[in-house]
């Protein structure tokens, strides 16, 4: 099996609405980290185009727009966003099985329609940013580590490749679920970093520690000063 550089684990997440800006971090960046993560606000700004430049600055490219619609909806978003070439999509594992079942269908059609590798589908479990009242809130009595083993064993048995959850319930997926389980974690915070809305945080060494495939790391990297240098710190860290 080859082994991965712990810096290579670290996907930069660049929440901008610039292009130029998403350029200027991946080159600085680069060396230093495994790959970018694009969510809503790039996409939302930039679209496809801006994906395709991400890409062509050579490191891999998380695609986070957290799919959630009817199985027809998402299968056709899906089919639209293979093309695209990226490593990693999310969608979210409250859409139920049949919705990820339909993602998974899609995305393999698509890769051979288009010509291109599958991306990995990755569901996103319970958000990083909310704890059990958050939970609460929206009528689901279980805590976060009960409701993320479950959505993450549904999202198993439907055919994703991997799952978003916090470091927190990282021992208990792969107890349960496996080594070859991708597990995808934000809510990553370096020893005194600001926590910011994030509820569920570990740092990155107690993350990969813990067994974690990829880290996504956002604002600790993208609004230091020095952002090489964050990133840098963090790749020592981890041992790179
Ligand atoms: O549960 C989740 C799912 C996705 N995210 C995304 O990760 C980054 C984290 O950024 P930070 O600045 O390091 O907090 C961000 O793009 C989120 O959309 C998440 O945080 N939690």
């Amino acid at each position: 099996m080859a082994t991965i550089a712990p810096h290579a684990r670290v996907f930069c997440a660049a929440d901008t609405d610039s292009l130029s800006s998403a350029l200027d971090l991946a080159r600085e960046i680069k060396g230093a980290v495994g790959g970018i993560k694009l969510g809503l606000e790039f996409f939302g700004a930039c679209g496809p185009a801006g994906v395709t430049a991400v890409r062509a600055e050579g490191l891999p490219v998380f695609l986070d727009l957290k799919l959630y619609d009817i199985p027809n909806t998402v299968a056709h978003a899906v089919r639209a966003l293979t093309p695209l070439g990226v490593d990693f999509m999310t969608l979210h594992a409250s859409g139920g099985p049949a919705m990820l079942q339909a993602a998974v269908a899609a995305a393999t059609a698509a890769a051979t329609e288009f010509n291109v590798a599958r991306p990995q589908l990755l569901a996103v479990t319970v958000l990083t940013s909310m704890d059990k009242s958050d939970l609460e809130a929206i009528g689901v009595a279980a805590d976060p580590a009960e409701q993320v083993l479950r959505l993450a064993r549904m999202a198993k048995a439907a055919g994703v490749d991997g799952v978003v959850c916090s470091a927190h319930e990282i021992k208990a997926l792969r107890a349960e679920l496996g080594p070859d389980f991708i597990l995808m974690v934000p809510g990553i915070r370096p020893m005194g970093a600001d926590h910011g809305d994030q509820k569920r945080v570990m740092t990155p060494a107690e993350a990969v520690a813990a067994g974690a495939d990829h880290l996504v790391i956002g604002r600790p990297i993208t609004q230091a000063a020095d952002r090489k240098a964050a990133a840098r710190a963090i790749a020592t860290e981890l041992g790179s």
